[in-house]
């Protein structure tokens, strides 16, 4: 998981760096088919979504398999070996975190890019802005104490860069911050007072530090489509598929004809799938044309095509059952009662992938041509 994330990570970079060439490279050799070629590429790269969307990934995997920080920092997820973070991959992630209103493990997360970024020697991101993140989510947790030291550590950082730039301008803010520190010191902040904040020391207008900073606030949307990827393969697609379709035609007895294709899909990082029914709840109004041709799902074979090394799970939370996947396995339920009626204990979900990643296929069975398969009961509830 940690290596996608530092993959995706060190690509970015990179093609930043790709995009200013080709800025300042302001001449007519810069041809049209150049910068098509360019548009291909760039289609290929991560970009700044799929940084914050891995992100979001292993956030979302710490809290719910609440795994600690310094674990997935050090590549070392419950034993497994899952690569190491560098100080910058640290530091998006407590970024991202305080962006999501997550101060708490924003904060954990800078200060472990704090103490990651002392110890390297080609450093990958900037003290002052982890403390200055610090010093907010400090803030925010309401440790003002804790959030006043950071700021000092932060001022007398500064101070150094201001002393090694040594420009009149930057005197002036010296003696400015210089002065905050003093109060900072003394703890005599008052109302309206001024205490830095990196971006702001920069554009040198500064604000009070317990103002809270304007909130981002990122919706989150629903990752089990995003992190999920699938493709739907119909049996004359090839010899593989027809012969899977068949055994599955051989194992349940039933008829596939109105079944849908073999869907096949794929679990990045974190990729998972919300608690669902595989069959449709829909009002007479709102059912679909396959629906009308060829009924309801009556039933879900599910193969998984890969072992998972860690999460990934398929479970279903009301009868308390879990699955986990294994390669060349499947597991096969009926939807529907014979009478038609959907059972409401199928409900499952996909549990994020926590390490590796997951392949499975999906064969949805439609209650046409199980007429005499699978005949009607005496009773709705059989
Ligand atoms: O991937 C899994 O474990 C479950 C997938 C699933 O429920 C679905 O695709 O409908
Ligand atoms: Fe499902």
């Amino acid at each position: 998981m940690n290596r996608s994330l530092t993959r995706v990570a060190s690509l970015l970079p990179a093609f930043e760096r790709v995009d200013c060439f080709v800025l300042k490279l302001d001449f007519v050799s810069i041809t049209t088919e150049f910068n098509t070629q360019l548009d291909r590429l760039r289609i290929q790269l991560p970009d700044e979504e799929d940084l914050t969307g891995s992100v979001q990934a292993i956030l979302r995997l710490q809290d719910m398999y609440d795994i600690p920080a310094k674990e997935i920092a050090e590549g070392s997820i419950g034993g497994l070996n899952t690569g190491e973070l560098n100080a910058d991959a640290c530091f998006e992630l407590g970024r991202i975190a305080y962006e999501d209103g997550d101060y708490y493990h924003g904060f954990h997360w800078m200060a472990i890019a704090k103490e990651r970024l002392d110890k390297e020697t080609n450093k990958t991101t900037d003290m002052t802005e982890i403390l200055d993140y610090m010093a907010w989510t400090a803030h925010e947790l309401g440790n003002d104490k804790l959030a006043l030291e950071l700021t000092e550590e932060l001022i007398e950082l500064e101070l150094d860069e201001y002393a090694r730039q040594n420009d009149e301008n930057a005197k002036t803010r010296m003696k400015h911050l210089a002065d905050l520190k003093n109060k900072a010191k003394s703890n005599d902040i008052e109302e309206g007072d001024t205490v830095l904040i990196r971006n702001e020391v920069k554009k040198n207008k500064l604000t009070p530090i317990f103002d809270p900073r304007p909130q981002t606030v990122i919706k989150k949307k629903d990752n089990s489509i995003l992190t999920m990827i699938n493709a739907w393969l119909d049996d004359r697609d090839h010899l593989v598929v027809d012969r899977v379709q068949n055994r599955i035609k051989a194992v349940t007895g039933l008829d596939l004809d109105s079944a849908d294709a073999l869907q096949v899909a794929n679990y990045g990082i974190g990729g998972h799938y919300d608690p669902h029914y595989d069959f449709s709840i829909r009002d007479d109004d709102d059912t679909s044309e396959t629906e009308k041709r060829d009924g309801n799902r009556i039933a879900t074979f599910l193969l998984y095509m890969t072992d998972v090394d860690a999460g990934g799970a398929t479970v279903f939370p009301i009868i308390d059952v879990r699955v986990l996947p294994k390669k060349g396995t499947a597991v096969f339920w009926y939807n529907l009662r014979r009478s038609g009626k959907g059972i409401m204990e199928t409900r499952h979900a996909a549990c994020p992938v926590l390490v590796g990643t997951k392949w499975v296929s999906n064969k949805w069975i439609r209650t046409r041509g199980q007429e005499f398969r699978r005949p009607c009961g005496l009773t709705e509830d059989e």
